[in-house]
Formats: structure tokens, sequence, C-alpha cells
């Protein structure tokens, strides 16, 4: 994961590079997962007559993935904050 002391610089960059991709499919693949299940509690609100969007709901999202990010030791808060806000933006469309 880190950088070996040993490893030519060229060779550390190019093996970085591979390990950030591999967690940028896991992070693709988790969205896939995530707007999934959006859409199946999207189904399942619906069968209870209840709106689709739930703007309580989401504050509730936005602020424990702060509180998570924070817990991460991620000094950006706000960036998840906006992550989080978009990652409910395609949540509600696969619920439309
Ligand atoms: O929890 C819900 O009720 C959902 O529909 C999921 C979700 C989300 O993406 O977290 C999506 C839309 C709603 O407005 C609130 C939250």
């Amino acid at each position: 994961m880190s950088t070996d002391a040993g490893e030519a610089p060229a060779a550390a960059l190019a093996r970085l590079r591979q390990e950030i991709e591999a967690v940028d499919a896991q992070l693709v693949a988790l969205v896939a997962a995530r707007t999934r299940l959006a859409a199946d509690i999207g189904a399942a609100k619906r069968a209870l007559g209840r709106p689709t969007l739930d703007p309580v709901r989401e504050a509730a999202v936005v602020r424990r993935a702060a509180e998570l990010a924070r817990d991460a030791g991620l000094a950006d808060e706000e960036a998840v904050r906006a992550i989080f806000w978009q990652l409910m933006a395609l949540a509600r469309r696969a619920q439309e």
C-alpha cells in the first residue's frame, strides 16, 4: 500500500496507480449496490403509499456520512457531504 524504500519511484507510481484503480472499481461496485438498494427502497415506499423523496432521511444520511468521515480521519467532511448528495441524486433517479 505505501511506498517501499527499495522500490524505484517509477515502479512505485505504477503500482500505486494499480492499487488506486482497484479501489475505484470497488467504489463503482458499491455505488451500483447502493443504487440498486435505493430502487428496492423506492418500490417498498410506493407499496406503503409513501413518497419516494424523504428530505428528513436525506439530511440524516448526510449527517451520518460526515460523522463516519470524521471517525475515518478524513479532513474534508464537506467533500464527503457533497459525495453523498450526489449518491442520493443517483438513488432518486433510480427510484423514478
Ligand atoms: O431511505 C430512503 O427512504 C431512500 O429512499 C434512500 C435515499 C438514499 O439514497 O439514502 C434516497 C432517497 C430519499 O429521499 C432518502 C434516502
